[in-house]
């Protein structure tokens, strides 16, 4: 029977990372994509670029759009300061099922919420649900052509407030370039580029770090 990458990649976690340990398995599953199968994580360089802006920020409240198996999850879970929480939402039940699987693994279930569904949908909830007033730091990593609606979404919502972060993976590659015009064309933010590489390949890529100026 054939299973999917990312069963594969939770068998991977759950064969060789040690439980309780969010390091072990997001170096798991790096190594897992590096060598036996990519995979659409956002790997070991950017995510060393996303760990250096989590750590700067310390974000309260923090939102992911596109979890996938829970990777960048688990890596940013493991750096939030005490009763922060990640928000983090999946369109796919077959990513969201393993992604809570891995989640779980590392031991950071406690930090994270996992939402899955739409984000059209559930953007215009999430301060009703969660008792939010903004998000301190999104990171912005789902299909591609959402980056830019999404964004302007969470602009009308109010879940943006002077000097919010946006995050955004795969700028390059695949490209979200309607975002990056966007941001980097509007006097409403003050963007950053930091140049990378898709992950676990020499492909250019990079992360666009946007402050919201309100
Ligand atoms: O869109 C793809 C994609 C396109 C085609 C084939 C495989 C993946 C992709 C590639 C790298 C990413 O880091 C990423 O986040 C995504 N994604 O789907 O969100
Ligand atoms: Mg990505």
């Amino acid at each position: 029977y054939g299973s999917t990458r990312p069963e594969r990649i939770l068998a991977e976690v759950k064969s060789k990372a040690t439980r309780g340990d969010a390091r072990s398995v997001v170096d798991t599953i790096d190594q897992y994509c590096r060598h036996q199968e990519w995979a659409m994580n956002v790997g070991d360089e950017k995510g060393t670029i996303l760990d250096s802006i989590v750590c700067e920020v310390k974000p309260r409240a923090m939102l992911e759009l596109g979890t996938y198996c829970g990777y960048s999850a688990v890596r940013i879970a493991s750096l939030l300061p005490p009763n922060s929480r990640l928000i983090t939402m999946e369109f796919n039940p077959v990513f969201a099922a393993i992604a809570r699987q891995v989640i779980a693994w590392a031991g950071v279930e406690d930090k994270v919420v996992l939402i899955e569904g739409p984000s059209g949908d559930w953007i215009p909830k999430m301060k009703k649900e969660f008792g939010l007033t903004s998000f301190d730091l999104v990171f912005l990593d789902h299909w591609k052509d959402c980056y830019l609606p999404d964004t302007k979404l969470m602009e009308e919502c109010g879940l943006l407030r002077t000097g919010s972060i946006l995050v955004a993976d795969n700028v390059i590659c695949p490209g979200a370039p309607d975002y990056l015009e966007y941001v980097r064309g509007s006097p409403r933010y003050e963007s950053k580029y930091f140049r990378s590489h898709l992950e676990y390949t020499r492909v250019e890529d990079g992360i666009e770090k946007s402050v919201f100026l309100g």
